[in-house]
């Protein structure tokens, strides 16, 4: 995920991280906070990120009373403090060597992993953020869950702006969409150094454009956009529902393309699923190749788990790999973090980690990624995609344009809750267990015969709506 908001609150980013520099002695700060700990800041909320569960409640017990009185002399008494855990921190703290490759020579180094990306510097080109190095796609584990989209970043950054264009990547929370965008970033630069290839998220593209309308500045923004030879812009599901925004957008896609240059887009869902958006802007999406990334079967897993595990020096028998691997199913990112519990207890004990070690390390972790899913998450979900309002919902109406939805939110409810039928038959509206039990028949045959469910103005194959919705449901 790369939250972009992050990007306002940067001077005060900047004063929290001296304030604490100068409060902590050098080796101390350098211990725990430089490139091991980043800050981010919004509103009057204060997020601390570190790489894992272990160093997440290390640091809290240590500095939480020094972290909470520098966010107050920085932001005001009203400053408050929040805590994330964000996995590639640890990767990045660990990983000061060089890499070997071209491409990692002729790479400058980042600075976060997901901060906001700022705006190039006069040539265009995207300087990543300082503190660890774009994702690489040499690394990516490839699979059948992501191998369509791995071929068609490769083809991109080999023949950019040739046959894949626009090339729209989607999938659900953190199965390596982002990685997949930066290491075609990377090997896009080191393809074609002359060419002026840009990557950023869609809320900073919001960011920019908001802060170029209020300084009157939006020439420059459009020459600085418009004149790329290619662009790379991650979760532009973000631009759904934000009209100003999307038509900038639009028109800034529209001039790339009229000049031939190549986009790049990742987003949480389809296209046609962004159903806020306008058609034109998603009828461009759907003009290059739109590839789906799965959550990865349990072979990727295992050798997802495996690379982690030796680029991080982290002895782990084949036996403890299967065993992470089958328990973190949900997110890639779920599974990096387990692998980096599993290395900080390694430099702990200085043990090889066996499948007794995994189990006991990581079963605080693995209760927090079991997600219990509620009848209102589902609610949730089905509301979102479908953009029908909770009370329709639930209430008595008959129209398709709600009683589809409400049909796969029981069959949903009951696949992923442990709600009883006439439970879930009251929660939507007060209904009896027997609806339930058809809305489950009728859509379970729906799925048997292939068939579409409409959105918007699109009718929609019914299994890719609820693998969709069950991804959102379980990823919250
Ligand atoms: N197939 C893979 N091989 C190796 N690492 C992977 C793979 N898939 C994901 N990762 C790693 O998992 C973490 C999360 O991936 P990433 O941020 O790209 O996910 P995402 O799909 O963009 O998620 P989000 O929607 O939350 O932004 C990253 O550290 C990434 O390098």
């Amino acid at each position: 995920m790369l939250p972009g908001n992050e990007l306002n609150g940067r001077p005060h980013v900047d004063a929290i991280a001296r304030e604490v520099a100068k409060q902590l002695d050098p080796r101390r700060y350098e211990q725990w906070f430089s490139r091991k700990t980043r800050f981010s800041v919004q509103d009057d909320c204060v997020t601390v990120h570190v790489g894992s569960p272990y160093l997440l409640t290390w640091v809290q017990k240590q500095f939480e009373p020094l972290l909470g009185q520098v966010a107050r002399t920085v932001l005001g008494p009203g400053a408050r403090l929040a805590w994330n855990v964000d996995a590639d921190l640890v990767m990045n703290a660990g990983n000061s060597q060089p890499e070997s490759g071209d491409d990692a020579k002729a790479e400058p180094r980042p600075v976060q992993t997901s901060v906001a990306r700022k705006l190039p510097a006069g040539g265009g080109n995207a300087r990543p953020p300082g503190g660890r190095r774009y994702a690489d796609l040499r690394q990516f584990v490839t699979g059948p869950s992501n191998d369509m989209a791995v071929l068609a970043a490769r083809q991109v950054s080999e023949a950019p702006g040739d046959q894949i264009n626009p090339l729209y990547i989607h999938g659900g929370v953190g199965v390596g969409k982002s990685h997949l965008l930066e290491g075609t970033y990377r090997l896009l630069r080191r393809n074609f150094p002359r060419c002026q290839v840009l990557l950023l998220t869609a809320e900073n593209f919001a960011n920019f454009f908001t802060q170029a309308l209020r300084e009157k500045t939006l020439p420059s923004f459009r020459q600085r956009f418009r004149n790329v030879d290619v662009l790379l812009v991650d979760d532009v599901d973000f631009l759904n529902g934000k009209k100003g925004i999307e038509e900038e957008f639009l028109n800034t896609l529209k001039k790339l393309e009229a000049d031939g240059k190549q986009i790049v887009l990742t987003a949480d869902r389809h296209p046609r699923l962004l159903t806020k958006l306008s058609e034109e802007l998603v009828s461009r999406f759907l003009a290059g190749v739109v590839c789906r990334v799965e959550a990865p079967d349990a072979a990727t897993r295992k050798a997802i788990v495996k690379q982690v595990a030796l680029q991080r020096h982290t002895p782990i028998t084949e036996r403890a790999i299967e065993f992470v691997a089958d328990r973190f199913t949900n997110s890639v990112r779920e599974l990096i973090g387990a692998v980096n519990c599993l290395h900080t207890y390694h430099t702990m004990t200085g043990s090889r980690i066996g499948v007794a070690d995994a189990r006991n390390t990581l079963r605080r972790l693995e209760r927090d990624c079991i997600r219990v899913v509620r009848l209102a998450d589902v609610e949730r979900a089905v509301c979102r995609l479908f953009g029908v309002a909770s009370d329709d919902l639930k209430s008595a109406r008959r129209a398709r344009a709600v009683s589809q939805p409400r049909m796969l939110a029981m069959y949903l409810a009951r696949r992923l809750t442990q709600s009883a039928y006439g439970e879930i038959g009251q929660f939507f509206g007060g209904r009896n267990h027997a609806t339930v039990i058809a809305a489950e028949r009728k859509v379970r045959k729906l799925v048997d015969e292939q068939g579409a469910i409409q959105i918007a103005s699109e009718a929609w194959p019914v299994s890719d709506v609820l693998s969709t919705l069950e991804q959102q449901i379980k990823t919250g």
